[in-house]
């Protein structure tokens, strides 16, 4: 993998003594959209802090393109454009201005092409004469967003963009970091909605008690680790499961028409051929078959309550 950020077994332990990162391995890779997926308190924030050099790691070593956080911190923070969760905005200063003056704070020029061209981006373009105060709350996250690609950094991270947002927002915000993407940036976003990484991450990471569980393409996690649903429509309705069919945990539809088989699609056997034959044999007439895939919501909760226990 060509990696832009490398992070090797990161500790971070609070003053006052808490733990909130239990060496953390993690590569990002140069274009794609991570979605680090965690419960509250998970260290999804600490980690993004650590990245940017606003938190000092206890233990372990942070590259981005190339330059240490630590030792190297100008050249690795100029590389990197961090979305805070909070709105901190001068509401009497243009947009314009406030994209700009943050591309001040990293030393580089005035570049009112640059500035136009990242408005334009994120569809601020018409608002760019526009006071902060006068702009909807979907136009503020836009200019903080723009507010962190003024200095040209080749990675963002996004700290929970949609937390608190409506459904039409958050959709609309997808639509922005996949546009990011296609421009070449590496996104990397914290959230614990999981439709938002199901929705728009190429890889998922799940991280839980400061500790990344696992890692990988969202595509394959759901088809690897997760679980299927086959439905059987029923001819005949009937009132209960019959005895001989208990052991597979078979769910019932409420009309009595139909029922469910859960399975691991990891498991040496399903299962499926041995429900099939049995509902024949109980006298069960199958009208039709369907399968579902479980959801990245179940492989989370699966994942999480495992490392409770
Ligand atoms: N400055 C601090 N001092 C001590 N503990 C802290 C500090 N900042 C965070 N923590 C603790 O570290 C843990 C991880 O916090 P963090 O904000 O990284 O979690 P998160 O995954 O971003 O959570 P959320 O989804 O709620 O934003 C929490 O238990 C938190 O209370």
């Amino acid at each position: 993998m060509n990696a832009i950020v490398s992070i090797k077994n990161l500790h971070k332990a609070y003053d006052s003594g808490f733990v909130a990162l239990r060496g953390v391995d993690l590569d990002i890779a140069e274009g794609e959209i991570l979605a680090l997926l965690g419960p509250n308190g998970a260290g999804k924030t600490t980690l993004i802090s650590t990245v940017c050099g606003i938190t000092v790691p206890t233990a372990g070593k942070i590259m981005v393109g190339g330059h240490d956080t630590v030792t190297d911190y100008r050249a690795a923070r100029s590389l990197i454009g961090l979305v805070p969760q909070e709105i901190n905005l001068e509401p009497f200063e243009t947009v314009e201005n406030t994209v700009s003056f943050s591309r001040g704070l990293f030393g580089k020029k005035k570049d009112p092409a640059r500035v136009a061209e990242v408005l334009k981006m994120l569809s601020l373009d018409d608002k760019a004469k526009s006071k902060i105060k006068e702009l909807s709350g979907g136009m503020k996250r836009r200019v903080l967003i723009a507010k962190a690609l003024a200095h040209e950094p080749r990675v963002l991270f996004l700290d929970e963009p949609t937390a608190g947002v409506d459904v039409e927002l958050r959709k609309d915000m997808w639509n922005v970091v996949a546009d990011l993407k296609a421009h070449g940036v590496t996104i990397i976003l914290t959230t614990h909605y999981i439709e938002e990484a199901e929705a728009i991450a190429d890889r998922v990471g799940i991280i839980s008690k400061g500790e990344i569980l696992l890692v990988q393409n969202k595509d394959e996690m759901m088809s690897q680790m997760g679980r299927k649903e086959l439905r059987v429509d029923l001819v005949e309705p009937v009132e209960t499961i019959p005895d001989a069919l208990m052991k597979y945990d078979l769910v019932l539809a409420p009309n009595g028409r139909a029922v469910t088989y859960t399975y691991d699609t990891r498991a040496e056997r399903t299962g499926i051929r041995t429900v099939l034959n049995d509902l024949d044999a109980a006298g069960l007439r199958m009208a039709d078959l369907q399968t579902q895939q479980s959801s990245l919501e179940e492989i989370f909760t699966t994942l999480v309550k495992e490392q409770s226990a």
